[in-house]
């Protein structure tokens, strides 16, 4: 069955807690957290305090998606602070491996990510080091963006290189999923659906996340 990751980017930063609680009692299986420096997309959002002061809410897996410039400064604190999975974009360090391994070295899993306008095989050389291979299917910066579905035939393309050499990792998508896009995500080979707009702005949370698990049985 597919994995549903609310992001807590659309939650109400007000009532964090709340809306944590609402989505791991609603089914979610991880917690995806979005952390943006302003820098290497254009937008702020949240450090390495939160992950620390969310911690102790939830035991869902703590999927954190780093949008910073170098994120090799930050793998360290993101560990400490209780973060499951770290995923890093490889167009923001000229070291994407080193990162990913920093992360190894860490105990934790290690995510790649790629930018709509980045090919597959840029992150070819590291996918034997990846736990989690993360797809933007929008831009990276901002909720309630449009999904762009030519991105999928990457994922089609990670699950082929993922039978062909027996690799191990999870193949996620982000960005724009929703009641019509995500059966073509699991269609191509998605096991994890970040889910932000469509989860959060909803009365009813837990209807939201049964549909995702309806259209993408
Ligand atoms: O990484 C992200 C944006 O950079 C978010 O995870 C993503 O956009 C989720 O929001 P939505 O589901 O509303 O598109
Ligand atoms: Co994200």
């Amino acid at each position: 069955m597919v994995k549903i990751a609310p992001s807590i980017l659309s939650a109400d930063f007000a009532n964090l807690e709340r809306d944590i609680r609402l989505v791991d009692e609603k089914g979610a299986d991880y917690i995806h957290v979005d952390v943006m420096d302003g820098q290497f997309v254009p937008n702020i959002t949240l450090g390495a305090n939160i992950i620390s002061a969310i911690r102790p809410v939830t035991d869902l897996v703590l999927d954190v998606h780093l949008m910073v410039v170098e994120p090799e400064r930050f793998i360290e604190d993101f560990a400490k602070a209780g973060a499951d999975i770290i995923t890093v974009h490889a167009e923001s360090t000229v070291h994407v491996h080193r990162a990913m391994q920093m992360i190894k070295a860490t105990g934790k899993k290690a995510g790649v990510v790629i930018n709509p306008g980045t090919p597959v095989s840029v992150i070819e050389p590291v996918l034997a080091l990846a736990d989690l291979v993360l797809i933007m299917t929008v831009n990276p910066g901002f909720g309630g963006q449009a999904f762009l579905p030519e991105c999928l035939v990457k994922v089609e393309q990670l699950d082929k290189l993922r039978k062909e050499h027996g690799y191990t990792y999870e193949i996620e998508i982000d960005g724009g999923v929703d009641d019509k896009t995500a059966k073509s995500c699991v269609d191509a080979g998605a096991d994890v659906l970040v889910a932000g707009s469509y989860v959060y702005n909803s009365p009813d949370v837990g209807e939201r996340i049964q549909t995702l698990r309806e259209v993408t049985k």
